[in-house]
């Protein structure tokens, strides 16, 4: 059986002095006006579950203004195991528990997945190419520790690289560092690549489903070291010993214009996920359905490979999202909300909900009453 959340606890979270929600079931839809604190909750258990919020506040912004510290309790069961995720954050510091005891995000990556739909993921199809980007890593996090701890260094290594740039510092020193981001830069454009791969092909089968099979979705992930025309799809596959020299020989043939422009050019943060439907790019040829179908097959792509790949279904949070989707794409959400996964959704207006979904939902109405 699968891990799912039996009971949630905040103290001074965000707009929340308090907050508990018992007995959570499969289905948990939260109605209520704006600005009642929702989002928040959404937020609150991506953070327990994904050890990381869609929002990407400061830590400080996550704590009750004028409250000195935030606690935040799940507890998780599966019929055999209780687990109980907590996160406090004091000082600006955030500090994750597992029964009671510290760990390190890292170890905590895909104990309890989850995967989270909000309005601001509509950007995935029109976005700038950092959101596509950020996608994968974040869901490549959760999906191994690997993924998130090489980001994490890749991410430090380019911006000490960006600082030396910035700085005029000597060839020399820049290409010290260029070593390192080869071996970080190569092996998270693999990770990547071989996440996508995967996630692309589970996503062209969501889209075909959700377009009526009249339409093809197909993405790619090129690395920063090819030269790609975005008007057409292409298919670049590549292992370890291979990015390690065409990164290096990238590095090496642009290190004249990264001075000149002063920041880095050359690797995986430059990497681009290109999609397209029957061939033409979604960045500039697709319309608002379309582009709402591509990032729901995303989405759905994402749930069913931590499935896949973690044995364990993700919790699904989904934030206001249904008024964003029209009514195709709502059912084509909710036939797959009914295949038994544990989701929270947020709306403020039920009316976007049919009779059978809400008979099976517990709906929640915010503000909880007090006592
Ligand atoms: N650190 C904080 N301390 C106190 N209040 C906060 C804090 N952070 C956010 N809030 C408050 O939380 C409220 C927003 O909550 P949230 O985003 O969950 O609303 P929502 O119910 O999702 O609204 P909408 O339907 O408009 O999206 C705002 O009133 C905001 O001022």
């Amino acid at each position: 059986m699968d891990l799912s959340i039996s009971h949630i606890s905040f103290a001074n979270f965000r707009s929340y002095e308090r907050f508990d929600l018992d007995g959570i079931g499969p289905l948990t839809v939260l109605v209520g006006p704006n600005a009642v604190g929702k989002t928040n909750v959404v937020e609150g258990v991506q953070l327990l579950t994904a050890q990381s919020s869609f929002r990407h506040p400061p830590v400080e912004q996550l704590v009750r203004m004028g409250a000195p510290f935030a606690r935040l309790t799940a507890d998780a069961t599966d019929g055999s195991r209780q687990l109980q995720l907590e996160l406090r954050i004091a000082e600006g510091r955030k500090r994750f528990l597992l029964n009671g005891k510290g760990k390190r995000t890292a170890d905590l990556k895909g104990l309890v997945p989850s995967v989270t739909f909000t309005p601001d993921d509509l950007e995935l199809a029109k976005g700038s190419m950092a959101v596509r980007r950020a996608a994968i890593d974040a869901l490549g996090s959760q999906l191994s520790a690997n993924h998130y701890l090489i980001r994490r260094d890749y991410e430090k290594v380019l911006r000490h690289k960006n600082r030396l740039l910035k700085d005029e510092a000597p060839a020399s020193l820049v290409a010290a560092l260029d070593e390192t981001l080869v071996m970080c830069g190569a092996q998270l454009a693999c990770y990547r690549a071989a996440l996508f791969e995967k996630l692309s092909e589970r996503m062209a089968s969501y889209y075909a489903e959700i377009a009526d099979g009249r339409e093809r979705l197909r993405a790619c992930y090129v690395p920063s070291w090819e030269a790609h025309d975005p008007a057409a799809p292409a298919t670049f596959s590549f292992g370890r010993d291979d990015a390690r020299m065409a990164l290096a020989s990238a590095l090496a043939a642009r290190g004249g214009e990264e001075r000149a422009r002063r920041r880095a050019l050359v690797g995986p943060h430059a990497d681009r996920i290109e999609l397209f439907i029957d061939g033409r790019n979604v960045s500039s040829f697709a319309s608002q359905g379309q582009q709402r179908s591509v990032v729901l097959a995303f989405k759905l792509a994402e749930a069913a490979l931590v499935q896949d790949i973690l044995h364990q279904k993700p919790v699904l949070l989904l934030d206001d999202v249904m008024s964003e989707l029209d009514a195709a794409r709502r059912r084509a959400l909710v036939a797959f909300i009914s295949g038994d996964i544990q989701t929270f959704i947020t709306t403020a207006n039920l009316d976007y909900f049919d009779d059978d979904l809400l008979a099976a939902a517990r709906v929640v109405r915010l503000p909880l009453a007090e006592g």
